[in-house]
């Protein structure tokens, strides 16, 4: 197996094979001053990096003895092979690589005439042990694989451009041996996260993500890449000062809107790119991500907005129009909600790989966490639906199950009426994650109306508006509602299922549509509509992501929480810097650190441990595949 070591724009160590031959490759400018941009380079950079691997291809098969120059329009390569024996690449001594003189200026000024960076012998090696190489290896796959921006900073680096860097992880894990996650349509998903950091020459950094569950997290990574790109060399005051353009401008590139438009691995791969962006907005203003939006004026979120296709349900005025109506009072429920917490519900009870016992005992530990709103998953098997739908009603309905000195709630009260509230006020949900036709949906739910639900998710097809809307006309007369988002695609699905009056709850998915700015607008749609925003958080990441939707639907657009619940699913939250809380009376806490932007990175030991497929979990599985 060959391992290659990117440890600079231009400098290129590649260690070959078992014998630790070792080629150094250097990159340099060859046109005079003309260079321009660090775009024009990146751009270029692609194609070098492919010139590279052709060349320790080539040098696998037989060894360059001499010096080797390939010399192209904009830049010329030059490698040579090494005699570096194992002794020096295992002890901690170092590579040095001076760059030439003046190449740093002639690249745009990012790196000082004469810089020059060492890089550690030892953390080379950690760099080559995430590298692997094989013959026939994706160019894709090594490149992604690329140190973070870091050891590629020039030790005399002047922090005063924007350019920008990205590098993006497959993060899986592998709750399909756990059950957790599962519902009648995915039955073994794996909580997988398409991670993106964007870099800018000074330490300010964003992150974002995608959800997916396994497989295909890796196609979302290319998209993210392919995505980012648009972003080098932009300058970051210029794409936070107008957040609407920006992602204007992200969705509207041409080539890659063919595979969209707006949907599918193309928009949800926008959707990490742009909460990146104002992960990284959030952070460069030192608020949380809600804080910075609610502190934002009305023509502020309107501009930060995505409008293109839904002004014939909302206009920019009538938005504008209805955020100043709220502005005055923010300030108080802001207040509110730091005291109260926002309402919360909880799936994690009730995942349909899950025994009745483990149903029976997690319920029960819901209830004394505080919390009065509980989803299961439905749709796989209709009398088991109604067997676990009594048992977790025979526990929420219980007083004897409620926390000490906690009363029930009137389940008549204004934040429980038409919720089919149980004697303690509790209210259970079903989700039966698409897998119906129309028909089936309506009498199967029916068949459910015993246990009383307040609504039914996603009943059907995702892009099925009209067929939405024929299930609630169908169910009003039981009470039972309905719900759905979390797959739909974009704010014009969203549209459609308000104007063709199609739900009862709006489940907005932080990542599927494609980040704040189209958030923004299906916000304020429902606020038009005066239908719920609930959003979606089953999975990784989400619920630290959706908490700040809440608080700025609450505090800056509808203004209103008291019958809305976010979702709550207890997963995975060690695994990021700033998880989400939830206080003794199950309500979200607010987020209120000033460097968590959208609280959405993660801890570098947890993706070390599980990057796809060579973090050190997903290598130990291997290993004992292998072995098996
Ligand atoms: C695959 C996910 O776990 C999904 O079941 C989540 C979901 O539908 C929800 O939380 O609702």
């Amino acid at each position: 197996m060959a391992k290659v070591l990117i440890p600079l724009d231009d400098t290129v160590v590649v260690c070959l094979g078992e014998e630790k031959r070792v080629v150094q490759i250097t990159c340099k400018s060859e046109r005079p001053n003309d260079i321009g941009t660090i775009t024009t380079y990146y751009l270029v950079r692609h194609e070098i990096s492919e010139l590279i691997l052709r060349l320790a291809m080539a040098h696998m098969r037989s060894p360059i003895s001499s010096p080797l120059r390939i010399e192209a329009d904009l830049y010329s390569i030059q490698a040579s092979g090494l005699s570096l024996d194992s002794a020096d690449l295992e002890a901690d001594n170092e590579f040095t690589v001076k760059e030439d003189s003046d190449f740093g200026e002639r690249r745009g000024g990012i790196e000082a005439p004469g810089s020059s960076f060492t890089l550690p012998g030892r953390a080379a090696w950690r760099y080559l042990d995430r590298c692997p190489l094989e013959v026939g290896n994706s160019l894709t796959e090594w490149h992604r694989r690329l140190p973070a921006t870091k050891p590629m900073v020039s030790s005399n680096q002047r922090a005063t451009t924007n350019k920008r860097l990205t590098a993006w992880e497959d993060i899986r894990f592998p709750t399909s041996l756990s059950g957790d996650g599962t519902d009648a349509m995915n039955t073994d998903c794996d909580y997988s996260s398409a991670y993106v950091k964007l870099y800018t020459d000074s330490d300010l950094t964003g992150y974002g993500m995608t959800f997916t569950i396994g497989r295909g997290n890796d196609i979302v990574c290319k998209a993210i890449e392919e995505l980012a790109k648009r972003l080098i060399g932009k300058d970051v005051e210029e794409i936070f000062a107008n957040m609407g353009n920006t992602w204007d401008y992200l969705s509207s590139d041409s080539q890659l809107r063919w595979i969209g438009p707006e949907k599918g691995v193309i928009h949800i791969a926008l959707g990490a790119v742009d909460n990146a962006l104002w992960d990284m907005y959030a952070r460069s203003r030192n608020k949380p991500l809600w804080k910075l939006v609610v502190d934002m004026t009305p023509e502020e979120i309107v501009n930060a907005t995505a409008f293109r296709y839904i002004t014939d349900a909302i206009t920019r005025e009538e938005a504008l129009a209805m955020l100043k109506e709220k502005a005055a009072t923010r300030a108080e429920r802001e207040a509110k909600v730091r005291e109260l917490g926002y309402p919360a519900y909880v799936t994690s009870a009730g995942w349909l790989g899950y025994s009745d016992e483990k149903v029976a005992r997690l319920t029960r530990e819901a209830v004394e966490a505080g919390f009065n709103h509980f989803k299961m998953k439905v749709g796989a098997d209709r009398d088991s639906d109604l067997r676990r739908g009594k048992i977790i009603r025979s526990i929420i309905d219980d007083p004897q199950y409620l926390p000490p000195g906690l009363k029930p709630r009137d389940p008549n009260g204004p934040d429980l009426v038409g919720k089919n509230a149980g004697p303690t006020g509790s209210v259970l949900m079903i989700d039966a994650n698409q897998v119906w036709d129309v028909p089936q949906a309506i009498e199967y739910v029916k068949s459910l109306a015993e246990i009383k639900p307040w609504f039914i998710e996603e009943p059907t097809a995702p892009d099925d508006i009209l067929g939405h809307a024929a299930i609630r006309k169908a169910l009003k007369p039981y009470d039972i509602g309905v719900a759905t988002g979390e797959h739909a695609h974009n704010r014009m699905v969203f549209k459609q299922l308000l104007q063709a009056e199609a739900i009862d709850v709006c489940q907005i998915d932080s990542c599927r549509l494609a980040g704040v700015s189209e958030v923004l607008s299906v916000l304020l749609m429902a606020a038009k509509f005066g239908v719920p925003v609930c959003p979606h958080a089953g999975g990784v990441g989400l619920c630290e992501y959706v908490i700040h939707l809440s608080l700025i639907d609450y505090i800056a657009v509808s203004g209103t929480m008291e019958r809305n619940v976010l979702e709550f699913v207890d997963h995975l939250h060690e695994h990021f810097l700033y998880p989400c809380s939830i206080n003794k009376n199950g309500r979200y806490n607010v987020p209120s650190n000033a460097k968590e932007g959208y609280s959405i990175e993660m801890h570098e030991s947890s993706i070390a441990e599980y990057e796809f497929p060579n973090g050190s979990y997903w290598k130990s599985v291997r290993g004992a595949n292998t072995a098996a």
